[in-house]
């Protein structure tokens, strides 16, 4: 005679639960911020179209960039381009074979972020 055993089912898996590593932040980010980078391209154009368009362009370029919300907008769209470009180049090295063990991977990361941060600074000093 065979006995039916109830097979435990899969538990739904609680997200606020579950930790990523440093490392899967760091990437995910990357993502993130390529995108920030790509959609902020059209806006940045547009921008630089109308201040090269003529002298009131230009003034009416220079008053949109003048108010305190799009200046932040600014200033998190090149923290995110920094960021793209800082840990691109991180990606690049693990592609040739560098900070690929889980230590040197969560340290490098660690560094792109404290470099990301000194660039973030750099880029509200242009800013503003
Ligand atoms: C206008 C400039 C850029 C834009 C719009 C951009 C956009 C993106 C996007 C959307 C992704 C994600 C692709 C995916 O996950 O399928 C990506 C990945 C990547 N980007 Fe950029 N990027 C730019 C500049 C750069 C620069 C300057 C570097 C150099 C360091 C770089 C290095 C990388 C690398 C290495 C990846 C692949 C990362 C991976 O394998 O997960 N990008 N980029």
């Amino acid at each position: 005679m065979t006995v039916k055993v109830k097979k435990p089912r899969p538990v739904n898996l609680d997200l606020q639960t579950i930790r990523f590593p440093l490392t899967a932040i760091a990437s995910i980010v990357h993502r993130v911020s390529g995108v920030i980078t790509f959609v902020s391209i059209s806006i940045l154009l547009w921008l630089l179209n109308m201040s090269l368009s003529s002298p009131e362009g230009f003034a009416s370029a220079a008053d949109i960039v003048d108010s305190f919300f799009v200046k932040f907008v600014l200033w998190g769209i090149l923290t995110a381009l920094f960021y793209h470009i800082v840990v691109g180049i991180r990606h690049l090295m693990m592609d040739m074979g560098y900070f690929e063990e889980m230590e040197t991977g969560i340290a490098s990361a660690k560094v792109s972020f404290a470099i990301t941060a000194v660039l973030s600074v750099f880029a509200g000093g242009l800013v503003w």
